[in-house]
């Protein structure tokens, strides 16, 4: 099952610099074993903004919201979820 995924994080202003910089190396270390293991297949920066979107592919709604629960940045960002389904059109 595909999902487009929009992420936009919110750290708050006051949190200090030290505590900021661990949560995102963690960040980056889930999202980026997630992407070797195939369920997070694409992931973009949206121009101007502390904002992503991804393409997850996953086996079902539950998987997904585990995964992106888990996220170290999940308590600071806002995450939006499209599911996906194959357009009648496209030839892949
Ligand atoms: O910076 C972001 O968009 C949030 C994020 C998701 C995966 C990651 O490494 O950072």
């Amino acid at each position: 099952m595909l999902f487009l995924v929009r992420m936009d994080v919110l750290l708050p202003l006051d949190m200090p610099s030290s505590v900021a910089d661990d949560i995102k190396a963690r960040e980056k270390a889930y999202a980026q074993d997630l992407q070797r293991s195939g369920k997070w297949v694409h992931l973009y920066r949206v121009v101007g903004e502390y904002a992503n979107y991804s393409i997850f592919d996953v086996e079902s709604n539950d998987e997904l919201h585990g995964l992106l629960s888990s996220l170290p940045l999940f308590p600071y960002m806002k995450i939006m979820v499209t599911p996906l389904a194959k357009h009648p059109s496209s030839i892949v």
